[in-house]
Formats: C-alpha cells, structure tokens, sequence
C-alpha cells in the first residue's frame, strides 16, 4: 500500500519510513504540510500518516485539504504528548486515528492496520448496503394485480415521507418483503433496518430488548444493554406481529413516537432517537382498538395510510409470475415449466398461508419430481385432496358464489388458450366482446 508520511523532523521520518518500508508499505515523505498537500495532489495515496505540529499548514488544516480531495484516504495524526485533545478533535473533523509519540514500531503497525481494517468493513458494508437496496427494491416484487399495483403505488409514496407505516396482511402476503422495499427506497436506506419479531421474544425480555436495560436493573441483567431503538437512531425499526404488545409496551412506544425519547429499564436519562417506524400484524388491530386490547392513540400514531396486502386468493393472477419467479430462482440453470392443468390447480386453492405456502410448495414439487415439467400428479397431497374437497363440495350440491365460479372458469379458460382471448372465449361459449367485459369486471385485463 502506498502511505504518505508528513512531518518536519526528518530524524522521524528516517525512522518511521524505515519501518513502513520493513512491513511492506510504499512510502513518500514530505517535510511539512504544503509539500505535503502538493504530492497528495501529485499522486493520491490511500494512507497519510501526518504529524500535527508543523509549521505552514499544520496537520489538522492537512487533513481538510485532503478531504476535499478525497474522502477515503485513511488518515492517522501523529500528536505529542499532552496533545490529546486536539487529536481527539481530529478524529471528530474525519482523522481515521492518532498515535501519541514517542509510539513503537508495533504501535504504527498496529494502527494503520486497524484503520485500513476499519476501511475496509465499511466500504464492505456501504457496497452490502447497496446490494440489499437494489434487492429490495419495489421492481423486484411481483405486481401484476390492480390491488398489488395499488399496495405498491402507496407504499413508494410513504418511502418518501417520514412518516410511520402499518402493515396489515395475512400471514405470508409479502409484509417483510414491503417492509424492507420501504426502508431500502427511504432517505434513510443507508442506516440500520432493526427488525423485532414482538411476539417470538418473551413479554418480560421485549421492553429491555425495545428500550434497553442498565446493569442491574433486573436479575439477570449483568451489563448495559443498548435497545432496538437506539441500534436504529436514523434508520428504521421494523416491529412485526405489533398487535401482540402489551399495554405496559403499547404507553412506552406511543412515547416514544411522541416525544422521540424514552429510557432505558433502571435508569432515568432519557435517551433521544430519530427513528421511523413501521409495524406489520396478521391481526384485526382496528378490532383490537374495539375490544380495548390495543391504544387508539397508538393505532394512529403507527399510521397515516396503513397499507393493505390482500391475501393470494383474491390476486390469484399472480400466481404465474410468482411460480416463474420462484423457479427460476430455485433453478436457475433448469428451464423448469408447470402444465397448465397444475397451474389452474394451484389458481383455484385458497392458500391459508399465502405466498409463503406457494413458496414451499413450490420448493416441494421441484425437489420431488425432480423433473423439467410439472403436472398435476407433481402436487403435494395436501393440495391435491384440498382440490377434490372443493369439487366435492360442488358435486354434492354445495353452492359455490357464482362470482367465484365465474372468474375461475375465466382465469381458468384463459390459462388453457394461454391468453388468447378468442380460444378462451370459445372454451367458454360466450362472444369475445362478453369475454372481455367479464374480465374487465374481474380485473383480469392487463
Ligand atoms: N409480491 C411478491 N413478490 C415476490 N415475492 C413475494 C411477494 N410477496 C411475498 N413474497 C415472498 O413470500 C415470502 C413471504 O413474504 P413475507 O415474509 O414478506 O410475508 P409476511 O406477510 O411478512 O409474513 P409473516 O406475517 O408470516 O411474517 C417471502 O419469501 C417473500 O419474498
């Protein structure tokens, strides 16, 4: 690595390049801060290693001028002793580190290494940031249904605001998945994403897990502990499963929005945090307000708009592209397809766990069949006999909503034509301008 060493006393810098030399560093010496400058200008170096005590621009105006520059040169202070504090100062103005003189050959090392390690995580962290961003990124997610297209439409928009987000979905419509688009799309997408799973942690743990405890304060507190909050300051909290949270919790949080600051158990300093955020439940929460069981005050604090996800069945016009998605996915090199006869099956199950179920069927009928097309007879047998239930149900003169039926025998001729309006309109013996205004009423024109 090349490194810039900086300092008016030449029988330093002898010594110091020497050493740098000796454990594999390209070394340049100036002796004073504008000789300095004028070879960093030359020649960016990725480390500089400066005194700060020099006669024309001293260390610390060093280090500014550099940071025009460049802001990602790792940059270590040399201060005398009993200079402590204008280190200190550096370090806040953007100085990696500082060495307190006289230091030992270990000592150099020893700092420039942790400073380029340093670096190095978090230019590995910004890049893993930047990934998670483009992953979880509102085009990635599956949208073909004007009830999806609208969850997507008002979540981008909250992206862009500050305020707090509800979301209400049954369990595995895609929550998280919004969630995290949200975060990663906010102007916070570069600070933590905190997520509690509220009822996974037991009721006596959650407020200290939320808020934090100091040492003591409980049995089994042994040492200080920072909360969720405070990890998040400037990033987001995302608290799944809120309609789980205790009264004593639900007070605690609703301060929290209000004055942005709480405490942590045992201690009375109130801490201040900027944090968004945004809360998810599979449960009633509006009939939870009814009962009692959950604030009204908090329930509108935690939203503005609290976005909907409906549930699989009612965007069963998804279930293709989420199919393909998932194949391609679980085998990227197979071009793995499902017959049409299988797809109209898994159209018309009433999938209790949503997209996650899909996901896992899905997973299942790959890994068992093992083949590049996937029938009827691939399915699991829980789908299978839940698919005979509902015909059987038909054929002993259950009454099924005729509107059901209608866009299934729709979705379903229009799936056995593959799209072609005309095919599906004579499967259905009914004229095309019919066919068209049905799907038009069932939302099935793209
Ligand atoms: N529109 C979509 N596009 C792509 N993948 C989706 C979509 N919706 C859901 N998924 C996938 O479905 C799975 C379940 O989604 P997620 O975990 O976000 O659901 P959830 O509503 O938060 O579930 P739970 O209530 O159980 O926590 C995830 O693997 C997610 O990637």
């Amino acid at each position: 690595m090349k490194a810039l060493l900086v300092d008016d006393d030449i029988n330093l810098t002898k010594v110091l390049s020497y050493q740098l030399k000796q454990s594999g560093y390209s070394v340049s010496v100036a002796h004073s801060g504008k000789e300095g400058l004028k070879l960093f200008k030359e020649q960016i170096f990725p480390l500089v290693i400066s005194d700060i005590q020099m006669p024309d621009i001293n260390g610390i105006q060093l280090l500014e001028e550099i940071r025009k520059i460049d802001r990602d040169a790792i940059f270590i202070l040399i201060t005398a002793f009993g200079s402590i504090d204008q280190a200190v100062r550096a370090c806040e103005l953007g100085a990696d580190d500082y060495l307190t003189k006289p230091f030992s050959r270990e000592q150099l090392i020893f700092t420039i290494e942790k400073a380029v390690k340093i670096h190095r995580l978090e230019n590995e962290n910004l890049l893993l940031k930047q990934e998670l961003g483009q992953h979880f990124n509102f085009d990635n997610l599956i949208v073909q249904s004007p009830a999806m297209e609208k969850v997507v439409q008002v979540a981008s928009r909250l992206a862009q605001s500050d305020s707090n987000v509800l979301i209400l979905g049954e369990s595995g419509t895609g929550k998280n998945l919004i969630a995290k688009a949200i975060h990663y799309n906010s102007r916070r997408k570069d600070k933590p994403l905190i997520t509690v799973n509220c009822p996974s942690i037991p009721d006596q743990l959650l407020e200290s897990e939320l808020f934090g405890h100091v040492k003591g304060s409980y049995t089994g507190a042994i040492s200080d502990r920072r909360g969720k909050f405070e990890l998040a300051d400037g990033g987001t909290i995302f608290l799944d499963e809120i309609g789980d949270l205790k009264p004593e919790l639900q007070a605690k949080l609703l301060r929290v929005i209000q004055e942005k600051e709480f405490e942590r158990i045992g201690e009375n300093k109130p801490i201040k945090v900027d944090v968004r955020i945004i809360s998810a439940t599979n449960r009633d929460l509006k009939k939870l307000v009814e009962e009692n069981r959950f604030r009204e005050d908090l329930y509108y604090r935690l939203s503005v708009v609290p976005i909907v996800i409906p549930p699989l069945r009612e965007r069963t016009e998804e279930i293709p592209a989420l199919i393909d998605m998932m194949l391609k996915k679980l085998a990227p090199d197979r071009k793995i397809r499902i017959t049409p006869r299988a797809l109209s099956r898994l159209q018309t199950y009433h999938w209790p766990g949503n997209v996650r179920e899909l996901e896992n069927i899905i997973e299942q009928m790959v890994v068992l069949s093992g083949k590049d097309v996937l029938d009827e007879e691939d399915l699991p047998e829980s789908l299978r006999q839940s698919a005979s239930a509902d015909a059987e149900r038909w054929d002993s003169g259950e009454i099924l909503p005729l509107r059901q039926l209608e866009k299934q025998a729709i979705e379903r001729a229009l799936q056995m034509a593959d799209g072609n309006q005309s095919q599906a309109a004579r499967l259905l013996e009914i004229p095309r301008h019919v066919l068209i205004y049905k799907m038009k009423k069932f939302d099935l024109l793209k």
